[in-house]
C-alpha cells in the first residue's frame, strides 16, 4: 500500500498535522468534573481520558480495539559487534512472534490486543550507517509506507514496537544527530553488551554522524541515512496515525528515537502519542524529556517488541473505564463539593 506517494507527501503531511477535537475534550472535561470523586483525584488517569477524547472526538472514548504493530528490520551496523546477539535472531524472533512464544504475545493477550507482525526485508539488512546511508530513498519510503499500512478504521489505540538486532545503535545515532550531545550519552547496553561493546556502539555512532551529520536536513533524510526499516516504519505509522487522529502508544528507546527526527521538523507530532514507559536503556529518559513526553511507567524494562506499550495500555483501559463507567454526582445522588 502506498500511503505516502513520495517523500514530498511525507514532508507535507508532517508540516500540516491535524489537532485534537477541542469540543470533545471540553465535553469530556465537563463529564470528568461531574463524576463522583474529588476533582483531579484520578490524577493522570483523567489526563489520559481527555487525551483519548480529543483524538477520538468522543466524550466517552474507547479502548476496545487495541492493535499492536511490531515492525522488524535488520541492520548492517550489526557487523560491528554492537549487539550481544547475532542478526539471525531478528528473523528467529519474528517466527517466535508468529508462533506465539514471545513476551509481546503474552502481554498483548493480557491486554486484549490484536498483534500484527510486520517484517520488512529481513534478508536485506540496511547499509552500515558508519559507512553509508542505511537505505535508499525508495527503500526508506517503502518502510515508511509499511508502517502507515497498519492504520485501519475501527482501531481505538495503536501500540508500536520493534524487533531488529543492533537497532539501539541506529536509535542512538538518530538521537545524537537530532538532539545533540556526545555519542556516549546515547548508547546503552541494548541486549546486554559489555563495556567494550558500548565503546564499539559509541564509535559507530561517531562515524555515522561524521559521515551523515551535515546531510540530515529533514526527518526523511535523517531516517534514511541513520535509521532502519523498522524505525522508518514506526515513523510512518506515527505520522499516518496522526492523519486519522488515531492515538498512539510508543514503546521504548527505539520507538522514541524513530519519532525524534519528526519532532525536530514539527514538535507537534508527539501530540497524539503517549510514552508507555521509561526503559532502562541509557538515553531513554533524556529522549523522552526532549520529546516532552512523560512516561506512564518506570518498570526497568529494556526489551522492545512493544512490551512496555502493552503493559501501559492496561492503564489506558483503566482510565477509560473510570471515565466512561462512573456515575455523576447527580445520578448517584451524592452531594458535590464546594
Ligand atoms: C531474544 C531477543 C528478543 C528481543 N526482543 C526485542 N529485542 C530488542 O533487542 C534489540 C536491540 O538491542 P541491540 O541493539 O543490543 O541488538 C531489538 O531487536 C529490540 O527490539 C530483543 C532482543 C533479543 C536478543
Ligand atoms: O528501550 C527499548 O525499547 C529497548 C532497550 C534495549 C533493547 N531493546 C529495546
Amino acid at each position: 500500500m502506498t500511503f505516502f506517494r513520495d517523500r514530498a507527501a511525507f514532508d507535507q503531511a508532517l508540516a500540516t498535522l491535524p489537532a485534537p477535537d477541542e469540543g470533545a475534550m471540553e465535553a469530556a472535561a465537563n463529564r470528568q468534573a461531574s463524576l463522583t470523586k474529588p476533582a483531579g483525584s484520578l490524577g493522570r488517569l483523567e489526563d489520559i481520558a481527555l487525551f483519548m477524547a480529543g483524538w477520538q472526538g468522543r466524550e466517552r472514548p474507547r479502548a476496545d480495539t487495541i492493535r499492536v504493530a511490531v515492525f522488524a528490520g535488520n541492520h548492517g551496523v550489526a557487523a560491528r559487534g554492537v549487539s550481544a546477539f547475532p542478526p539471525e535472531v531478528t528473523a528467529q524472533m519474528v517466527a517466535n512472534f508468529r508462533s506465539g512464544g514471545a513476551a509481546i504475545n503474552a502481554l498483548a493477550a493480557a491486554c486484549g490486543a490484536e498483534l500484527v507482525i510486520v517484517p520488512i526485508d529481513l534478508d536485506r539488512p540496511t547499509g552500515d550507517i558508519a559507512e553509508g546511508p542505511a537505505m535508499t530513498e525508495p527503500e526508506c519510503l517503502a518502510a515508511i509506507n509499511a508502517g502507515a499500512a497498519v492504520i485501519q478504521p475501527g482501531i481505538d489505540l495503536l501500540l508500536l514496537g520493534e524487533m531488529g538486532i543492533a537497532n539501539t545503535t541506529a536509535a542512538a545515532a538518530l538521537c545524537a544527530q537530532v538532539l545533540g550531545g556526545e555519542a556516549g550519552q546515547w548508547v546503552g547496553r541494548g541486549t546486554g553488551v559489555d563495556a567494550a561493546g558500548i565503546d564499539r556502539k559509541a564509535e559507530a555512532v561517531r562515524l555515522a554522524l561524521a559521515r551523515h551529520g551535515a546531510h540530515c536536513g529533514d526527518a526523511f533524510e535523517t531516517l534514511r541515512r541513520l535509521g532502519g526499516r523498522e524505525i522508518a516504519a514506526i515513523a510512518g505509522a506515527v505520522l499516518a496515525a496522526r492523519l486519522s487522529r488515531l492515538p498512539v502508544m510508543l514503546d521504548g528507546f527505539i520507538c522514541g528515537a524513530a519519532v525524534a527526527p519528526l519532532a525536530r521538523d514539527n514538535p507537534q507530532i508527539t501530540g497524539h502519542c503517549l510514552a508507555a514507559h521509561c526503559s532502562a536503556e541509557a538515553g531513554h529518559a533524556r529522549l523522552l524529556d526532549a520529546l516532552g513526553l512523560e512516561p506512564l511507567l518506570r518498570l526497568n524494562m529494556r526489551l522492545g517488541e512493544a512490551s512496555g506499550a502493552a503493559v501501559a495500555a492496561q492503564i489506558v483501559r483503566s482510565a477509560l473505564a473510570a471515565h466512561g463507567g462512573m456515575a455523576t454526582f447527580a445520578e448517584a445522588a451524592v452531594a458535590s463539593g464546594r
